[in-house]
């Protein structure tokens, strides 16, 4: 049913979003509801390695269940006469603090992987972030998207190649860089391992062809497989964060800050944005959930920069308690790629309309008119 709406809608939606939405069947109410629609129509190893995180999985649990803990106080009879979910970040002016975060090899999950996603996202008039290892060119998803774009960069080793990747994203159009600074190897994906998930021929990241490889290394029999090797030796640090800062014709945000100590610096750095998460639980497991760290980074940051906040957001309960405890914007991940694997483009749109049609309501019942009035006096 989902598959077919795929084929007939996509087309519509380039003109209007809305006929295409009319066409998701009832039974998909909620962000949740997308999640078996997307196992269905995955190999089981691209399912491990999307819906999978770090370990023992305990941070993307807790990240959806300390949104779930929290409380909000219900208000009445607020006049809400001119409600709205408006907001302005660098330069650029959003509908509501929704955007899809970066998410590696869209084409895993739907064979237009990311040009669907950015013309769902745009059909809603919603940002979107491209990752670095997007399975489409970075210009070919610009040449798709009507809303801002902003491109996830991975820091290469061939920093010569970084500056290269900048450049074409900002001949591109993009309208922000994100840093991310939490990944310089990957997490203890045992998930992945066990499913023995590969790339597929036909899905690679198709903007870091032609860099240079890392050189071969193969650890010796009782020497360590990470330290002393060539991975960390070309890892980004702060000296790296400056360069890339003064080198950028675009704001730089740094994705992956959870303390504030880290924030602090950031901002120091020169930093234009900071992003509060763990990379939905992919990095290090047992790192606290983003909500739970949210607080304190943005007391550090206190209003200097936009702080956004992504890590299990499922609700727009969810976007309001983030954006309660000091969120200018959030970012969904998972949500929009099972959105993405059952219905394209369509799919896409359909989970931020979900999404920011909820948060509207928790707006109204908590007599909130616009993000501004939200505060911390919302939660219990
Ligand atoms: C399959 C997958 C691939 C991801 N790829 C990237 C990436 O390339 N760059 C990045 O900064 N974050 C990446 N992330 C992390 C997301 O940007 C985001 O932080 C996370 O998904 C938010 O949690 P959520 O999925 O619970 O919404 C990825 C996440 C997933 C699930
Ligand atoms: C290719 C990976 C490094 C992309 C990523 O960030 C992830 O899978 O979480």
């Amino acid at each position: 049913m989902v598959q077919h709406l795929k084929r007939s809608a996509t087309t519509a939606m380039s003109s209007h979003p809305l006929p295409a939405l009319a066409q998701i069947p009832p039974q998909i109410a909620a962000v949740a509801d997308y999640e078996a629609f997307a196992r269905e129509r995955m190999s089981a190893a691209a399912w491990a390695y999307i819906s999978g995180a770090a370990a023992d999985e305990l941070t993307l649990a807790e990240n959806s269940a300390a949104f779930r803990r929290l409380r909000l106080r219900q208000r009445v009879l607020a006049d809400l006469d001119g409600a709205n979910t408006r907001l302005e970040l660098f330069g650029d002016a959003f509908e509501y603090p929704i955007f899809l975060a970066p998410v590696a090899y869209q084409k895993l999950a739907h064979p237009e992987g990311e040009l669907a996603a950015a013309l769902g996202a745009s059909a809603m008039r919603a940002g979107m972030v491209v990752s670095t290892q997007a399975s489409v060119a970075l210009e070919d998803i610009a040449a798709m998207a009507s809303a801002p774009l902003w491109f996830q960069l991975y820091l290469q080793p061939d920093r010569g190649f970084t500056q290269e990747l900048v450049n074409r994203a900002e001949s591109a159009g993009y309208r922000a860089l994100v840093l991310t600074v939490d990944a310089p190897v990957n997490g203890v994906r045992n998930r992945e391992q066990r499913a023995g998930f590969v790339l597929p021929a036909g899905v690679d990241a198709v903007n870091l062809r032609g860099m240079r490889p890392l050189p071969a290394y193969t650890a010796q029999a009782g020497a360590s497989a990470l330290f002393g090797g060539p991975l960390l030796a070309g890892a980004p640090t702060w000296a790296d964060v400056r360069w890339l800062i003064q080198l950028a014709r675009l704001p730089v945000l740094l994705k992956g800050i959870t303390t504030a100590e880290d924030a602090q610096r950031a901002v120091d750095c020169g930093a234009a944005g900071i992003i509060v998460s763990n990379h939905g639980g992919r990095t290090l497991d047992t790192v606290p959930a983003t909500i739970e760290a949210l607080p304190a980074v943005a007391q550090a940051v206190d209003g200097r920069v936009p702080v956004l906040l992504d890590g299990g957001i499922r609700r727009g309960t969810d976007i309001f308690k983030a954006l309660a405890l000091g969120a200018a914007a959030t970012l969904v991940g998972r949500p929009y790629v099972y959105g993405l694997a059952a219905a394209g483009a369509p799919g896409v749109a359909h989970v931020l309309h979900m999404l920011r049609t909820e948060l509207e309501v928790a707006m109204a019942l908590t007599g909130r008119r616009t993000l501004k009035d939200i505060d911390a006096s919302a939660i219990c």
